[in-house]
């Protein structure tokens, strides 16, 4: 994901308040510029301000494609007052020593902070800037993405049309899920699950939940969503977002003992942090079914080995089981009887979303048994 010139600006202005925080006198008293050293080719205009307040220089690790080395990042650092960092450089206490003690800020350009080890960062008293915020509309977006593509099985129709496996139509083939009538559930509501919540409404998703920590009120009543607990988030969600940061207690959460009790129908979506996710146990439970799909944002490591098991599954970013069914394709059954062909709409069932068979016996049932007319329309065609 990429972070906004809002974020660069937000963490060009964290990045200079030691630095412009400074007295005049103190200022006087400097005998040399503060050195501070950016590990990574931010854009230009982040560059411009440290450059230009004529009170830094600036060392920088010169590229986007390849993360600065470990070796070479602790040998930097070295006697620097401020440190600009992104998500891949580990700020723990081996860093912080070698950089010793001149430094005073920590930069990074991220949302997350998990990358930084905050107990040693306050043991030292240096002060840390992130960038909450700025990324939530996109996460939200991107997680909507993610739900709809694994949910929709896009990823595996496009594969079926690109590679000849679109034979015929047939009646739930790749069918998938639908949001409406159904309970999403979010792991960790803070700013981008209530972000994620409210682009999901116009779905007509029935039911938001939640588990946390604690309740969220506040953030909870904006999308009115209800406070359960991590059992119950597992068992009632339909489709399960996971938004919590990563932090010693989140770590590894997502484990068998949670997909052990989600439904086989329900879908499960991370675009926090891979390390949330215990990734042998979701491969599990795909392979078994134990859930039906998985749409990944973010994985342990990043990228991905290309030979990871994960890949090897259709259900993670599709799933693959074609008996599930397609509530588009249920509400509308073709029958074939003596006068022609006969559409029956069955009048708002919500069950039937879930349960194709007893839709089929239902229609079937409507027509045997005539109910009453206001249940269903029907149109004849033919003679
Ligand atoms: O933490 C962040 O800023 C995002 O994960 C970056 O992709």
């Amino acid at each position: 994901m990429w972070c906004s010139r809002m974020a660069l600006r937000r963490i060009q202005r964290v990045a200079a308040v030691p630095l412009t925080g400074l007295t005049s006198g103190a200022l006087r008293k400097m005998s040399t510029l503060q050195r501070v050293y950016v590990t990574r080719q931010i854009p230009p205009e982040g560059l411009r301000i440290l450059r230009e307040s004529g009170r830094v220089t600036v060392d920088l690790w010169d590229s986007d494609d390849v993360p600065v080395p470990r070796e070479e990042l602790l040998q930097r650092v070295k006697g620097v007052d401020g440190l600009v960092c992104v998500l891949t450089e580990k700020i723990d206490a081996e860093l912080l020593d070698a950089a010793g003690p001149n430094l005073k800020v920590v930069s990074t350009m991220s949302v997350g902070f998990d990358h930084l080890s905050l107990q040693e960062l306050k043991k030292r008293r240096i002060r840390v800037g992130y960038t909450p915020d700025v990324l939530t509309d996109s996460v939200a977006e991107l997680t909507v993405a993610l739900l709809l593509t694994t949910s929709r099985r896009l990823i595996e129709a496009t594969h079926e049309a690109k590679t000849g496996g679109w034979g015929t139509w047939r009646t739930l083939w790749l069918c998938g899920h639908e949001l409406a009538n159904s309970t999403v559930g979010i792991l960790g509501l803070g700013r981008i699950g209530v972000a994620i919540a409210e682009r999901l409404v116009p779905f007509k998703v029935k039911k938001f939940i939640y588990a946390d920590v604690a309740p969220r009120p506040e953030l909870a009543a904006l999308i009115g969503a209800e406070y359960v607990s991590f059992d119950q988030l597992a068992e009632r969600s339909d489709f399960l977002a996971v938004c919590c940061a990563l932090t010693p207690e989140t770590k590894e959460i997502c484990n068998k003992s949670l997909f052990s009790k989600m439904k086989d129908t329900s879908i499960f979506i991370n675009t926090s942090r891979g390390g949330v996710v215990n990734q042998e146990h979701l491969y599990e439970a795909l392979l078994t079914g134990q859930i039906a799909g998985a749409g990944l944002d973010v994985t342990v490591p990043e990228p991905l080995p290309t030979d990871h098991p994960l890949f090897t599954l259709k259900n993670c970013g599709e799933w693959t089981d074609s008996s599930d069914s397609s509530p588009q394709h249920l509400r509308v059954l073709s029958l074939i009887c003596p006068s022609g062909l006969v559409l029956v709409r069955v009048a708002e069932q919500e069950r039937f979303l879930y349960d194709p068979w007893s839709c089929l016996a239902n229609v079937i049932s409507f027509w045997l048994l005539a109910p009453r007319e206001d249940q269903y329309e029907v149109w004849t065609w033919g003679g």
